[in-house]
């Protein structure tokens, strides 16, 4: 993705507390406890393609986001750019500087127009002293994104583009909303996004893609991808799994 630099504007503080409470990071806290966090919040918007966190800055605030689309990535020397996740309304992004005081592992993209909210460092500091409901939040995500890494570097090591395209689109599935036999996934990434979260070019996702339209295990219209037979798919990832 072209990247513009950053111009952060700070939205005016129409946004409520009710905007963040909801939060994945604040599920085991009590709306009272997030509701005394409300006068020290930022609030934030940027544009598509601004960069909001560059590997390397120093900075240990955390950001929630509200709405749009953001990538966790990393950009080789080449240009070649490596996607790590994509990140939702409700999710966050930040903790790791926010835990070891080092600078910033990988950059965050918008990939739409986004609106945040960001929790100052001193702020996040007094929650890890304070608030065990808040820690044990980022202690089971850090566990999760663990076990995600473990995956990943399993799957590029050991698995055809063709299975990580079908294990990427299972994992948003399985997130998105749906009643176990289908699943809608909006916003889809673009084929050229998805290629990056795969280790991949696009051609080749785009087709298995069709290859997946094909067998009417997939259904796409415009950024909304429907998964149409989810036990099928994950036959799929089970049948071509072993392929290089
Ligand atoms: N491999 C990864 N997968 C998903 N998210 C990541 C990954 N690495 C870093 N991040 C997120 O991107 C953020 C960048 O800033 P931090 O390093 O402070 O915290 C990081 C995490 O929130």
């Amino acid at each position: 993705m072209n990247v513009i630099p950053s111009s952060p504007q700070r939205a005016a503080s129409s946004a409520t507390v009710d905007d963040y409470r909801t939060n994945k990071l604040f599920r085991h806290m009590t709306r009272a406890e997030v509701e005394s966090l409300g006068a020290q919040i930022e609030h934030l918007r940027y544009g598509k393609g601004e960069m909001i966190i560059q590997r390397r800055d120093e900075d240990g605030g955390i950001y929630l986001l509200l709405d749009g689309v953001l990538l966790a990535n990393l950009y080789a020397r080449s240009g070649r750019e490596v996607g790590y996740r994509r990140i939702l309304p409700g999710g966050y992004f930040g903790e790791i500087a926010a835990i070891d005081g080092l600078p910033r592992s990988v950059n965050i993209v918008a990939l739409e127009d986004v609106r945040l909210v960001r929790l100052p460092q001193r702020l996040v500091l007094r929650l890890f002293e304070e608030s065990p409901r808040f820690m044990r939040a980022l202690l089971e995500d850090m566990a999760s994104l663990t076990r995600a890494l473990t995956d990943r570097l399993f799957e590029l090591t050991a698995v055809s583009v063709a299975c990580r395209v079908d294990i990427e689109l299972l994992r948003m599935a399985t997130a998105a909303e749906g009643d176990g036999e289908t699943a809608v996934i909006h916003p889809c990434p673009t084929h050229a996004e998805l290629a990056v979260l795969v280790g991949s070019q696009r051609e080749p996702v785009t087709r298995e893609l069709n290859r997946l339209a094909s067998l009417n295990i997939v259904r796409q219209s415009g950024r909304t991808l429907k998964v149409l037979d989810m036990a099928a798919l994950a036959d799929e990832v089970e049948r071509i799994g072993g392929e290089l």
